[in-house]
């Protein structure tokens, strides 16, 4: 087996967790490589001695790696994933930062979930992701234009608000008059556009959400759509830019462009294991239908 180790932060808790993962790879003779910065930074702060293969392309990681761990928090997973791209590399995520939803393997549960991985007692969850192209270009998110959370529009720079003409497959929908527009997929239900209202969909249905951010409008409601839809987003305001997000990466964009907006034709694998289903870790985490009664 062959694996990437991924990870953006050091902090003191970072050591157990890597001593006990890399413990766990040499001992079952699991070839890895860690992404390059992340080393240096294991290095500099003494929680790993050894010199150890590296990687710090996406083009480096090739069909001949088995699975991705990224050891961090869900900001880390979903920077894993520009990592993985197209290549159908699985990702299981390790928790070392706060909620843990996506990264969902706490410190505890390192060896036992890993010895599942290697006895391949696991499941393959299919995440779908939405791509977005921007006219005219905008060279900062062009390179990476996917996300697997949710693509989001808002205002910038002013607390007057934007208004967001949006198309579904060519036919106007509304404008919305808000601070913003979420366009979430399945996964990024739980995100930031469960936060405004918008309703949670498990993770392999085949719909996108669209969430309005603070729509100053008794009758703006979150609206499911089909996954194939392609939307138009034309954004005015009285600034003249505004701000759209993948996921954690963020641009500037000119008012008045047009933002088109698509499930892309690939998907992520993330790794599922029977433990931490998606079901599991929406009562654990996000308190999900917490009752008394229950
Ligand atoms: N008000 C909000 O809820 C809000 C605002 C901005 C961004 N976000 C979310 O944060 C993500 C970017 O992460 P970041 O680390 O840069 O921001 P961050 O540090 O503000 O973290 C956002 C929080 O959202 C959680 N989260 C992220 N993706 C999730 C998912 N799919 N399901 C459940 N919880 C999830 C993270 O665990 C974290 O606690 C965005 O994709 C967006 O979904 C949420
Ligand atoms: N490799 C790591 N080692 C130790 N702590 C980490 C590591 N990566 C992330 N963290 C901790 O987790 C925090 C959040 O990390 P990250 O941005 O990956 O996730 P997040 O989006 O905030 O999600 P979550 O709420 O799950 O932590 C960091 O500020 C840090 O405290």
């Amino acid at each position: 087996m062959k694996v990437a180790i991924y990870g953006q932060f050091y902090q003191n808790t970072t050591s157990p967790i890597i001593k006990r993962l890399l413990q766990f790879l040499e001992t079952h003779k699991v070839t890895f490589t860690i992404e390059a910065n992340f080393l240096k930074m294991l290095q500099e702060n003494k929680a790993v001695n050894k010199n150890y293969s590296t990687y710090s392309s996406h083009k480096e990681l090739d069909k001949s790696y088995d699975m991705l761990l990224s050891v961090g928090g869900d900001g880390t997973f979903l920077r894993a994933v520009t990592y993985v791209r197209n290549s159908g590399i699985p990702i299981l995520g390790i928790n070392a930062g706060r909620l843990g939803f996506l990264a969902n393997v706490q410190q505890e549960n390192i060896e036992t979930f890993l010895q599942l991985v290697l006895e391949k007692k696991y499941k393959i969850s299919k995440r779908t992701l939405l791509s977005l192209s921007c006219t005219p270009k905008v060279d900062s998110i062009s390179e990476i234009n996917f996300a697997m959370n949710e693509v989001t529009v808002s205002r910038k720079d002013t607390t007057s608000m934007i208004t967001i003409e949006t198309y579904l497959n060519g036919e106007y929908l509304t404008s919305y008059w808000a601070d913003g527009l979420i366009i979430s997929t399945p996964t990024g239900s739980t995100g930031y556009s469960l936060s405004c209202g918008g309703p949670i969909l498990t993770p392999e249905a085949s719909s996108l959400v669209i969430t309005p951010i603070a729509p100053h409008n008794l009758n703006a409601r979150p609206i499911v759509i089909p996954d194939n839809t392609v939307l138009k987003l034309k954004i005015s305001g009285r600034e003249e830019n505004y701000l759209v997000s993948l996921d954690s990466r963020i641009a500037s964009v000119k008012n008045e462009s047009v933002l088109t907006i698509k499930k892309t034709p690939f998907k992520i694998n993330m790794v599922e294991i029977s433990e931490e289903t998606f079901l599991k870790t929406l009562r654990k985490k996000l308190l999900f239908g917490e009752d008394k009664r229950n």
